[in-house]
């Protein structure tokens, strides 16, 4: 007898976790970000790549709606995440972001304890009844962001007193805790020295078996080894977006392959 197809793993190869369409960014009269549109799947990494100024951070921050904290800043166009639009006025902001992590270039714990960074938005979004369950919540995040072992025995000490990489990964569990399920990542090893960054970039490609990740990165070396897509954008266009091994090795724009081969940016 033949077997049924695995539909479920057939239908997420094809699955859309964003999707952008003719979306436009300004800065007061600077049109930043011009027609983008893009899908992004599940359960992958996505680099956005491109010279300085194209965009990338722009429109990275659409996907959680942290333009909104920038005054002159006016987004159009549409942006779903499992379909839904996060730009209807019924969405709220502080949900939309505990569901769309974000980790920034610089480390930013917050100037409190190691256990208290990664507690403070599972109390704030009330998702641990008791001090047992948010114990777990602490220790489950700080192992999936492959730093418990570092630091389950000085969980009391200021989270600002770790080095810059345990910081950036502490950064990345305090975004797990809250069970996201896309994180946002704006170039977050720039800060960091190549062991640092090596152990961030391996902890990308674990991650990216739960959540949809989304990394602006500057090098191109990174982009290639951490995603599975990548979209190169160029003075606000999102110009190609495909494999990563397709844009690396076969552009089908020229800007694309001057961009890739160093001849700008
Ligand atoms: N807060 C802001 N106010 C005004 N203009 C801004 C603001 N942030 C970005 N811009 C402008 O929007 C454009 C895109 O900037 P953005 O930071 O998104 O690019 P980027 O590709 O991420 O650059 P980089 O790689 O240098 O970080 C630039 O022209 C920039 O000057």
């Amino acid at each position: 007898m033949n077997e049924m197809p695995n539909i479920e793993q057939a239908t997420d190869m094809t699955e859309t976790k964003i999707s952008a369409n003719k979306v436009q960014v300004y800065y007061g009269d600077t049109h930043a970000i011009k027609d983008v549109d893009i899908e992004i799947q599940p359960r992958s990494v996505t680099a956005f790549i491109g010279p300085s100024g194209c965009g990338k951070s722009t429109f990275l921050r659409t996907i959680n709606r942290m333009n909104d904290t920038i005054d002159i800043c006016r987004v159009e166009g549409s942006i779903r995440i499992d379909g839904e639009d996060i730009y209807d006025p019924k969405v709220d902001p502080v949900q939309l972001r505990a569901k769309v992590g974000m980790v920034f270039q610089k480390p930013n714990p917050f100037p409190k304890s190691i256990y208290d960074n990664i507690a403070y938005g599972p109390r704030i979004h009330g998702l641990a009844r008791n001090k047992a369950e948010l114990d777990d919540i602490v220790s489950s995040s700080l192992q999936k962001a492959g730093l418990w072992e570092e630091v389950k025995n000085r969980l009391d000490e200021p989270g600002t007193g770790m080095s810059g990489g345990q910081q950036q990964r502490l950064c990345i569990a305090r975004a797990i805790a809250v069970s996201p399920e896309v994180i946002l990542m704006d170039e977050p090893c720039s800060a960091l020295d190549p062991i640092a960054t090596a152990k961030v970039e391996e902890l990308i490609d674990e991650l990216r078996e739960n959540f949809t990740i989304v990394i602006v990165t500057h090098s191109m070396q990174q982009a290639a080894r951490v995603s599975q897509r990548t979209a190169f954008f160029h003075l606000g266009i999102l110009v190609e977006e495909g494999s990563t091994q397709d844009i690396f090795t076969n552009p089908k724009d020229k800007r694309t392959q001057d961009y890739i081969t160093g001849r700008f940016g």
